[in-house]
């Protein structure tokens, strides 16, 4: 029925203020403002509609993303939106498209990597979008080898330019988002080569296409790699291959913050970590983390509506069937999915802190704490967007059938989702840089140096203490053992950021004792799934794991009647979630059944190819029949 709040029974139950809940959600009052103010400016407008994604052919959808990318920037522009705002309303377009790379790379690799003076050049075209640019590092045979990467860019003394060439096909650039047709410029990764001394990879400005005409610029050959998983989904991104055919730049279009090239072709390092050119990746993966809640909580917030519409058996006396979401099993795949949407966005308002911490640091000459950093949003890119994929996958078999169709909105979800276990990084990669970063700290352990900030608890590890191991020896050997490690660490991380939150003071009826909840569900559950480690090494006896199962359940108990209101409290618009199964109001069926006549193959009722396909097997089977 229209206009009926199917939930509001399942809303009645709330322990808590949920708006209250809204603005831990969103971060502050001001958060929570200017998203409910600009996911509405993006809701109400048709030009953003989304609903026809998934069935647009790859050209189409193309062209829609670019439709909409240049009215979204209209907007921001006729509206005068803040960058907060602006970046606000890109993300409730909800569309991935060259602009995610254009702001989110090829902007900050500038500002991290670039001089003054290149800033002052570059970034206020970058800024009103006069120039589009790509982030281009990854090549068609090396993507996590960051160093084997076989781009050339060869000083050129006499003209003082640097040569761009790709020598061979594998050298290809290959992936970069925004790269395929549309980025006019490419913050390009190459070896630095002066006098055939090779001083390693290193970023460079490389305009590639004509700003009157978009066509490549001589010896630039590019173009998109083709689709990927999934329909609509990523497919809105023009991933490209890019090959250099001696491209001359000058010399000034190296990014020179971290080393430079002078005019008579002599390279100097300044002072810093060479690693510094790798802080466009440090960026994103901070970013990736803050955004893995937002995926997660979406994925969450639709299977938690669902199963509380959704009914099968358990009728007594004619009366309605059970709601799944009250069956344990459902709970206890959906419940520490749920917590662990919430954990992921405290531990990426911490890792956010983190990165802004160390940047002034490095203003200041201070690098120590770099390596952590990298370990942090290395380890926490690859577990939380792990866990989304996987989550977000989790989500539809909760929707049982119905979540395998499109309008549930899942499978596009999980299916524009999923590389992010793979692009900033693939994430057993990741976990290793973390697995060695363990080790160095152990091996640093048996000489007394006192690890701090996420490491401090290994100095209290009596074992630890004893250890004397160096950092190589049987690595490769126990990578497999060591990743588990890893995983483990970062765990402890989301955990105690999660109890650091919940010692802060924490405004609304309730509020705290459901976040409460919650962090006992994520951390008994991971408890639970990993008691055999705990058992095997005698950190729990077998009472205590029944134990924790047995509060584990208790919690479950606890959240259910609060469910709705804690993905009530997420705040996003049915625009947003764009799935039948996840409205506000709940009511699936008759929408359901609506949009299956809206489907292009029920535009007729005798489908195409009948005549030439299906009309002659049934005529010979008439003509069998008869014989
Ligand atoms: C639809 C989803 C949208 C999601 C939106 C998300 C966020 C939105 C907001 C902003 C983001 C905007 C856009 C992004 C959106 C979508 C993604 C789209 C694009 C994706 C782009 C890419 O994928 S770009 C390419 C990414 N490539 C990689 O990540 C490569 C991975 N490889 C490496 O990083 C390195 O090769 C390495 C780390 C694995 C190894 O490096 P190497 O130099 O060989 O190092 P060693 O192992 O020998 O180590 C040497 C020492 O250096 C230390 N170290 C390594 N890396 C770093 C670092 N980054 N910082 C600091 N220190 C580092 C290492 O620890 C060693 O130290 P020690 O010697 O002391 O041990
Ligand atoms: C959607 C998408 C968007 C992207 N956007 C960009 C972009 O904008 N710009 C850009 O430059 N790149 C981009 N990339 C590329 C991306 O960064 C790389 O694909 C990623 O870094 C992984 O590298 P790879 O493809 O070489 O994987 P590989 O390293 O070849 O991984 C293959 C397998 O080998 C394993 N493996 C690799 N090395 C090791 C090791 N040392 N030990 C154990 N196992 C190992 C991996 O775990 C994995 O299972 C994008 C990729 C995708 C999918």
């Amino acid at each position: 029925m229209e206009g009926v709040d199917h939930l509001a029974d399942e809303r009645k139950k709330a322990e808590f203020n949920v708006e209250a809940m809204k603005i831990v959600w969103a971060g502050s009052q001001h958060n929570l403002e200017v998203s409910n103010r600009i996911s509405k400016l993006v809701a109400d407008d048709p030009a953003f509609r989304k609903d026809d994604r998934t069935m647009l052919p790859r050209k189409e959808l193309f062209k829609n993303t670019l439709r909409k990318a240049a009215y979204a920037w209209k907007r921001i522009n006729e509206l005068r939106l803040s960058e907060e705002e602006a970046s606000k309303l890109r993300f409730y377009v909800d569309e991935t498209a060259y602009t995610d790379l254009h702001w989110g790379m090829f902007i900050p690799a500038i500002k991290g990597q670039g001089t003054d003076e290149q800033q002052r050049k570059w970034l206020p075209l970058a800024y009103k979008m006069q120039i589009i640019g790509c982030y281009a590092q990854t090549e068609l045979g090396h993507g996590s080898n960051v160093q084997g990467l076989e781009t050339t860019a060869t000083f050129d003394p006499h003209t003082d330019e640097f040569v761009i060439h790709s020598p061979t096909l594998t050298s290809s650039k290959w992936w970069p988002g925004g790269l395929g047709k549309v980025s006019t410029h490419a913050v390009t990764y190459a070896r630095l080569i002066i006098d055939g001394k090779d001083h390693g990879v290193h970023g460079f400005i490389v305009q590639l296409r004509s700003l009157e005409d978009h066509r490549p610029l001589p010896g630039i050959t590019v173009g998109d790699i083709g689709m990927k998983f999934g329909n609509g989904a990523y497919n809105t991104m023009d991933n490209g291959v890019l090959r250099f055919d001696h491209v001359r730049i000058p010399r000034n279009q190296m990014l020179m913050k971290v080393s430079q090239v002078t005019r008579e072709g002599k390279y100097k390092q300044s002072d810093v970590p060479r690693q510094l050119v790798y802080g466009t990746m440090v960026y994103v993966r901070q970013r990736i983390v803050a955004d893995a809640s937002c995926y997660l909580s979406r994925a969450v917030c639709i299977a938690t509506r669902y199963s509380a519409v959704r009914r099968q058996f358990g009728s007594q006396n004619g009366g309605p069937e059970t709601q799944v979401i009250d069956y344990k099993t459902q709970q206890s795949r959906l419940f520490p999915l749920l917590a662990s949407a919430y954990a992921f966005r405290f531990v990426g308002e911490w890792l956010e802190w983190l990165y802004t911490d160390v940047m002034q640091r490095l203003q200041a000459n201070d690098f120590s704490t770099l390596p952590e950093a990298h370990a942090c949003t290395a380890g926490l890119k690859s577990l939380t967007t792990s866990v989304t994929a996987d989550g977000i996958e989790e989500c539809r078999k909760l929707c049982g059938g119905h979540g395998y169709l499109c309008t549930s909105g899942l499978p596009e979800l999980f299916a524009v989702y999923v590389p992010a276990c793979t692009y900033e990084g693939d994430n057993i990669v990741l976990l290793l840089q973390v697995a060695r970063f363990l080790m160095k700290t152990v091996s640093q352990i048996g000489t007394g140096k006192q690890p701090v900030g996420t490491i401090a608890y290994m100095g209290r590890i009596e074992h630890l203490m004893q250890c004397r191991c160096n950092v190589q020896r049987g690595f490769a050997e126990l990578s497999a053992d060591l990743v588990e490690a890893a995983v483990a660490h970062c765990q402890l991380i989301v955990v105690s950021k999660f109890i650091e939150k919940l010692q802060q003071d924490i405004p609304g009826e309730g509020v705290k004792q459901q976040l409460e909840a919650l962090c006992g569900i994520y951390y008994l559950s991971l408890l639970h799934k990993h008691q055999g480690d705990f058992l095997a090494t005698s950190y729990l006896t077998p009472k205590q794991s029944a134990l924790a199962n047995d509060q584990l359940r208790a919690l479950y108990s606890k959240v259910r009647p609060n469910a709705i209101a804690l993905v009530d409290a997420f705040n996003y618009s049915d625009h947003f979630l764009s799935s039948i199964l996840g409205r506000y109001d709940g009511n699936v069926y008759p929408k359901l059944y609506e949009a299956a006549w809206k489907d292009p193959l029920n535009e007729s009722v005798v489908p195409d190819g009948y005549h030439e396909y299906v009309r002659p097997l049934l005529k010979q089977q008439l003509h069998t029949a008869r014989l």
